[in-house]
């Protein structure tokens, strides 16, 4: 026996007469209720009634006029049809055959009894059943489906009906099933195209999208279902939701609806063996109750923008139901399904697996007669439409009785062997040859097919074809055979994994085990030597927190000393971040007069001895003018000649060291010829920009990267002498004389890349420092005589007495005019440009002739400028300039 077949007995047996002839086939069902005049309404013109004829009674006198429809009379013989007269003309009268008519005197119980309680039998044994409610704006659908309170329509009828039903089937005695059924409930509205969840707050209620699942069933996606367990906690959520409902006054009606709403209810049952407790089969049926939004006349609403809005949303949603009936009955190659929400979600019902009820509300004014006539249209087109129910009804099968062993592993679990399928296995019973799909609205699509089932035959091999060819017992031990192979592939697998893990703890626990014996050890050690030796320092360590060793403590001291110096930096870097956010909002001249400015301040500051303070300042003076390679390789030699002198003050109080090492080397540095810092003055009033001036000593770590400062001014001297054309690299004379502190006071300015890079020879090869021989002594003017011996260009002060050597006038001479020709043009507004030509060289003769005279006027103006706070006035200077030359 077909499957197809197994599903219409089971709905004959439930009494469903209604269903026709093979397979599975069934017709919208259509039911005319024309409602009483309302109060306020013109008197009734008899334009609009209900015929009833007896079987022996032509339908003609009905109507007479409409031979057309009069034709479509019921097959049983007998006439029940609404005769309606052309409202352009009276005397024509339309005549629709109906099968269920109610006149106004018709009552929610009766409409009930007729027409609706079947279909609960029906939504019972496993098939969806969707009712309508259509009809003109104010014809009544909402009364039918909903009902005032003391009134009940449709809606709480099913829902009580279910409820009689559940209780009737878990009661019943006798036989050999017993029925168990669970009822959820769902409520949607769409408005204005937009569907909404009415079971959810309406702040809260997202617009839910309409989506199709893989078997195309469609489905609201996110929409609740509610369980309910009993009438009155239905009607509390019912009442909830129907407060929910997008509802507006118009002309026609003060409480019209402005959206559609379709409540579902989901009825799962389970039948269960009476003999065994186990359940055999559950079936999932569905009843969507459906109060569609009436069609408007916009002429008779008197709507505002907003209401015409909501009414052009639902007559546009109503035309495409008409669209898609019209589609279906005339057998059209596409169904316009998605040109609404609305037809979407009702694809089920409308030429789907559903079984369907359409009940037509009529108005009875003759101003709804053009409307009235368009709705038994649209209904008698509806009733054509065919649609193929399918029961939703699924076996479920005895658990499988235990297999022995197959596979060959050290601990091989049991694995299951699927039992062999009856052969009418019906897990879903699918739908019959080209029956359309299905659709669900409220939990999911019941009527698809699971992905389990689906991966269930992908794992059974071959396709459609194949299966036909093999029978039902090879295709079980197909499945059986390949799911044995899967299960021990995922075994093997597993039991790697396992073994891999297994490996990695072991590792671990050897690792932990190591580290143990290795602390232990270090324990033992530490106690042992703590007995020996009653040394200082093996007392300090003793103090050390528990578990630092010695190791770490060094450690812990340099990050200490790291971090500080980090923080140092950060404030530094903000504070340039500070000066860079000034730079931009001044001028070119500002920030170079700013510079100088700063420049002149460091010198001070150095002359002082403040060098930590001249440090900053030159910093700062190099974020104002960030192009003067000049004031760069100043500011870092100036760097590296407080790094010395740090150095030299760390050895100093750090005199016992190891020969030959690092600290030692350094510890030779000031026997070196670098400048020492100016003799501590005393105490320096602190500076405005800057704390005051602290010659911290170094540790010794940081006393032994003097090499590494060493190359770092040797870099230094090597990019200036080429930028310089090498005159400073093959420098003629550096520091010579001796007292090496004195020299390293006084060296100058061109001899710091030679002189350094011989100290670090020096250090390195803890040699003795020899400077280099002199150069011969040149003239010198006045002004750089004077200049020479006041203030060196990195600002570190030139201290003569203790000199012990002094810079040749060439050798200044040379340096100040590299000086003044980068650093004043740069550095300096217009002066040095306008200096020369004050100063009468700009022909090419005079040019040829002075000019080392006249860079040398330069020099002495820019130097000044920059670097000399206290200089005189430009205008006297500028006389200076020719006098010299
Ligand atoms: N059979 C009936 N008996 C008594 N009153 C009725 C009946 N049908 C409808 N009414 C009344 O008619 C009015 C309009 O009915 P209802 O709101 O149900 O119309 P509707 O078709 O839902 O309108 P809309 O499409 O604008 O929402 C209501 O006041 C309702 O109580």
């Amino acid at each position: 026996m077909s499957r197809h077949m197994t599903a219409m007995l089971r709905c004959d047996r439930a009494g469903l007469s209604f269903l026709d002839d093979a397979p599975m086939s069934s017709k919208v069902k259509i039911a005319a209720r024309l409602r009483p005049r309302l109060a306020g309404e013109p008197p009734d013109d008899g334009g609009l009634r209900i015929c009833r004829a007896e079987p022996s009674v032509n339908a003609s006198s009905c109507s007479a006029n409409n031979s057309a429809n009069s034709s479509a009379n019921s097959t049983s013989g007998s006439f029940t049809g609404i005769a309606v007269a052309n409202p352009r003309d009276p005397t024509q009268i339309f005549t629709f055959p109906f099968t269920s008519c109610y006149d106004a005197d018709a009552t929610q119980e009766e409409i009930f009894n007729t027409d609706v309680r079947p279909l609960i039998d029906v939504a019972w044994s496993g098939i969806t059943v969707t009712i309508f409610a259509y009809g003109v704006t104010s014809s009544g659908k909402t009364h039918t489906m909903q009902g005032p309170p003391d009134d009940p329509g449709v809606i709480p009828r099913v829902v009580e009906a279910l409820f009689a039903k559940t209780a009737k089937a878990v009661a019943a005695t006798g036989g050999a099933e017993l029925e168990q059924a669970e009822l959820a409930v769902s409520y949607i509205e769409i408005y204005k195209d937009d569907v909404y969840d009415l079971l959810v707050a309406r702040e809260n209620a997202p617009k839910l999208p309409v989506r199709e699942n893989e078997a195309g069933a469609v489905f609201v996606a996110g929409l609740a279902s509610t369980r309910i367990s009993s009438v009155q906690e239905f009607e509390g959520l019912y009442s909830t939701a129907t407060a929910r409902r997008s509802v507006g006054a118009t002309l026609l009606n003060r409480a019209s609806s402005r959206s559609h709403a379709i409540l579902t209810l989901d009825i799962k049952v389970r039948v269960v063996d009476r003999a065994t407790g186990a359940t055999t089969r559950v079936r999932a049926g569905k009843i969507n109750l459906v109060d569609l939004a009436g069609s408007e006349n916009n002429r008779l609403t008197g709507n505002d923008p907003a209401r015409m809005a909501e009414s052009a949303a639902i007559n546009k949603s109503l035309s495409v139901l008409g669209q898609v009936v019209h589609a279906l009955n005339t057998g059209a190659p596409r169904i316009p399904y998605r040109n609404a929400k609305l037809t979407r979600i009702l694809q089920d019902a409308l030429g789907g697996a559903s079984v369907g009820l359409l009940i037509c509300n009529l108005a009875p004014a003759i101003r709804f007669r053009q409307d009235t006539l368009n709705t038994l249209n649209f209904a008698v087109r509806t009733k054509n439409i065919e649609n193929k129910p399918v029961v939703n009804e699924r076996e479920i099968r005895p658990p499988p009785a235990p297999a022995p062993p197959k596979i060959d592993l050290a601990h091989p679990p049991v694995i299951p062997k699927p039992a062999p399928r009856p052969s009418a296995r019906a897990s879903l019973v699918p739908r019959p040859t080209g029956a359309p799909r299905a659709s669900s609205f409220g939990v999911g699509a019941s009527a698809a097919p699971s992905r389990a089932e689906s991966r269930m035959s992908v794992v059974g091999g071959g396709g459609a074809g194949t299966e036909k060819a093999m029978s039902e017992a090879e295709i079980d031990a197909r499945i059986a055979r390949a799911v044995e192979a899967e299960v021990a592939r995922r075994l093997q697998e597993r039991e790697r994994e396992l073994e891999a893990e297994r490996e990695r703890e072991r590792a671990e626990r050897e690792r932990e085990k190591e580290r143990e014996r290795e602390k232990e050890r270090e324990r033992e050690k530490e106690a042992g030597s703590s007995r020996h030796t009653k040394s200082p320092k093996r007392t300090r360590e003793r103090e050390l927190p528990p578990g630092l060793t010695p190791l770490l403590k060094r450690h812990k001291d340099l990050d200490d000393e790291l971090q500080s110096r980090l923080a140092e930096l950060e404030r530094k870097v903000e504070k340039g971040n500070r000066d860079a956010g000034l730079v931009d909002v001044l001028s070119p001249v500002s920030r170079k007069k700013t510079g100088r400015a700063y420049v002149a301040l460091a010198r001070s500051h150095s002359e002082q001895g403040n060098l930590q303070v001249a440090l900053d300042l030159y910093r700062r003076a190099e974020t104002y003018v960030p192009d003067n390679v000049k004031l760069k390789e100043r500011w870092i030699l100036f760097v590296v000649h407080v790094f010395l002198c740090r150095v030299a003050a760390a050895t100093a109080a750090t005199p016992s060291s190891r020969p030959g090492s690092r600290a030692s080397k350094a510890a030779a540095l000031p026997s070196a010829p670098v400048r020492t810092p100016a003799p501590a003055p005393a105490p320096t009033p602190p500076s405005r920009s800057a704390p005051a001036p602290v010659l911290e000593p170094l540790s010794r770590s940081a006393a032994a990267k003097v090499v590494s400062a060493s190359r770092l001014a040797a870099v230094v001297s090597a990019v200036r002498s080429k930028r310089t054309g090498g005159v400073s690299a093959s420098g003629t004379g550096s520091g010579s004389g001796s007292g090496a502190a004195a020299k390293a006071g006084s060296t100058p300015r061109r001899a710091h890349g030679k002189t350094i890079i011989e100290i670090e020879w020096a250090v390195q090869n803890n040699k003795a420092f020899k400077p280099s021989p002199k150069r011969p002594k040149k003239k010198t003017t006045k002004a750089k005589t004077k200049d020479a011996g006041e203030m060196d260009v990195d600002g570190a002060p030139r201290v003569q007495a203790d000199v012990g050597h002094v810079l040749s006038d060439d050798q200044m001479e040379v340096d100040e005019v590299e000086t003044s020709l980068t650093f004043g043009t740069e550095l300096t507004n217009t002066g040095s440009k306008r200096g020369v030509a004050d100063a009468g060289m700009e022909t090419p003769a005079k040019r040829a002739r002075g000019k080392k005279q006249r860079v040398r006027v330069v020099m002495i103006e820019s130097d000044e400028d920059e670097d000399d706070p206290g200089a005189a006035p430009r205008k006297n200077r500028r006389r200076v300039g020719p006098a010299a030359a």
